[in-house]
């Protein structure tokens, strides 16, 4: 494997995911971020689709980044006038070259779709631009018309070559048979373009790396058409880890360029996702911490830093000694053995209640066993939310804070976030408190369920998740996020103490 190039299609591809419609400031931080990691080429979108489609693209290219920015075009003329008026670098050039695709999609033949392939490269070239000429649907197609419409292509001037996978239906053994193939044919090399549908994206893309290819399409996530494309993320740790590459790709980045994407487009990463996945650096069972205090690659392939990210001791029915014992002195208590013993025994019998264990949990079960008091300083009055389909939502919040009455009003996406943000504004006075992340679970079913809301808040580094349980989704979000703050600002006063 040598000078292997990404081509990130998050912008063209993965925007195509099903409900994603990204804006021109959503595309453009995520092109910068893309940036930043070190892509070689970032596909922007499809100049073709439509106006607003073609400001973002436009915008892009104007940003001056070091990546090459490219449109996806069809083999039609009208498409490559569009990414020209965009500015881009280069087209992601796609001919149909299956028979099926040919005869049922075009309704033409092989010998039309090689005459337009050959005519809008000759075109897009004197105009300019670079070339990928790419075959969509190139795993189905008969491998010899697709080794002729490559040579035209690069006969008409085509600089850069792809193999797409549309469907997703290549397996790693033939791609390798095929790039072995296409290497020994061409005088280019061939980039890769797959999908997940069977869930081989990064398999396949991998295995035409290491026979040949020359440059890899991901997007970040894996997002993209139906299961998805290759995930960037994948790819290039594989390459760095397991076959000793190096990409030139910030590894340090990607963690964050991950919830950039999850964010903006509105789809959330699988907690089981490899890498960027909520749960791919936490843990939770016992023999597992115990082993990861003797030396962390016992339980992880590599350290979470190299992503950019942290690791996560989880407390729950599977914790042992280790890691509560851990989770208590961060929280700065000096314990004893038959004090460890009971408190995990209380956290075994919530974990077996089928309860997510969360630090305000543990320091509660703590402050018992050991017989600490703790003193709320925020505790609520009262508050009043107003919601309709005609209002906007609006909350007011009565709090006591260190016994003086703060009120405070606001508005929010909805009645959850109008009272959070209020409560947020009456307790600034303590501290820059950040609400991170925020979960809800129904417990029971039915409009009367009961209602979980977990809290992940911070304070300058330090990090606590809490919970509120009720049957009003607004009451166990108020709940949990006095119940954190108050465990975050207690926390901060114990180290105040030790100091
Ligand atoms: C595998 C992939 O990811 S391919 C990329 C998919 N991306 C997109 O579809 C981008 C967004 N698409 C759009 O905005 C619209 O579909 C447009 C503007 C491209 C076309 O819109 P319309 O003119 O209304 O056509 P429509 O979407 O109904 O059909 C697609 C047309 O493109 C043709 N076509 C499809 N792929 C190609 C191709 N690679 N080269 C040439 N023509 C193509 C189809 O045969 C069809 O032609 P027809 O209208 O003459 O029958
Ligand atoms: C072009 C493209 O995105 C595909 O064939 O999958």
């Amino acid at each position: 494997m040598e000078n292997i190039r990404f081509l990130d299609t998050t912008l063209r591809d993965g925007e195509q995911t099903p409900g994603v419609a990204l804006t021109k400031e959503d595309k453009l931080a995520i092109a910068r971020k893309l940036d930043e990691l070190g892509v070689h080429i970032i596909e922007a979108g499809s100049a073709i689709t439509s106006e607003g489609e073609r400001e973002s693209i436009r915008a892009i290219a104007a940003e001056g980044l070091s990546a090459d920015i490219c449109s996806y075009c069809r083999i039609m003329q009208p498409d490559i006038d569009y990414a020209l008026a965009c500015d881009v670098d280069s087209i992601h050039l796609v001919a149909p070259v299956s028979d099926l695709h040919i005869r049922v999609k075009l309704k033409k033949d092989r010998e039309a779709v090689m005459q337009m392939a050959i005519e809008t490269t000759e075109y897009a070239r004197d105009h300019g631009l670079i070339v990928e000429l790419s075959g969509e649907d190139a795993s189905r197609a008969d491998l010899d018309f697709l080794k002729s419409i490559y040579q035209a292509g690069i006969e008409a001037g085509a600089e850069r070559l792809c193999f797409c996978d549309t469907v997703g239906m290549l397996i790693p053994e033939k791609t390798e048979a095929i790039f072995k193939d296409l290497a020994a044919s061409l005088k280019i090399p061939v980039s890769i373009h797959c999908h997940d549908d069977f869930g081989l994206g990064t398999a396949n893309t991998v295995a035409a790396l290491r026979a040949g290819a020359g440059e890899a399409h991901v997007t970040i996530n894996g997002i993209g058409e139906r299961a998805g494309n290759t995930s960037l993320e994948e790819v290039v740790m594989i390459l760095e880890w397991l076959y000793k590459y190096d990409t030139g790709i910030k590894t340090t980045e990607l963690f964050k360029t991950s919830r950039l994407v999850s964010r903006l487009t509105g789809i959330p990463v699988a907690p089981n996702k490899s890498l960027v996945g909520g749960n791919a650096f936490s843990h939770e069972a016992g023999i597992h911490v115990h082993g990861l205090l003797a030396d962390t690659s016992t339980y992880e392939p590599i350290r979470p830093e190299i992503l950019g990210r942290e690791r996560k001791i989880v407390m729950g029915k599977h914790a042992g000694k280790s890691s509560v014992s851990l989770a208590i002195k961060e929280m700065g208590y000096d314990i004893q053995d038959s004090h460890l013993n009971e408190i995990l025994k209380r956290v075994k019998e919530l974990g077996d209640f089928g309860k997510h264990v969360t630090d305000a949990d543990l320091q509660s079960i703590a402050e018992t066993v050991l017989n600490i008091q703790c003193n709320s300083r925020v505790k609520l009055e009262d508050f009043t939310v107003v919601s309709g389909n005609r209002v906007t939502p609006t909350a007011s919040v009565k709090l006591k804070v260190d016994g003086q009455e703060v009120v405070q009003a606001g508005i929010g996406d909805g009645p959850v976030d109008a009272t959070i943000q209020c409560i947020k504004k009456a307790v600034a006075g303590v501290g820059d408190i950040q609400l991170e992340e925020y979960h809800v679970d129904a417990i029971t079913g039915g409009t009367d369920a009961l209602v979980e809301v977990l809290v992940k808040l911070s304070k300058d580094g330090r990090m606590i998740t809490s919970r509120g349980t009720r049957t009003d989704i607004i009451m166990a979000s108020v709940e949990a996020m006095l119940n954190g703050i108050n465990r975050l600002i207690q926390a901060e006063s114990s180290d105040r103490i030790k100091e």
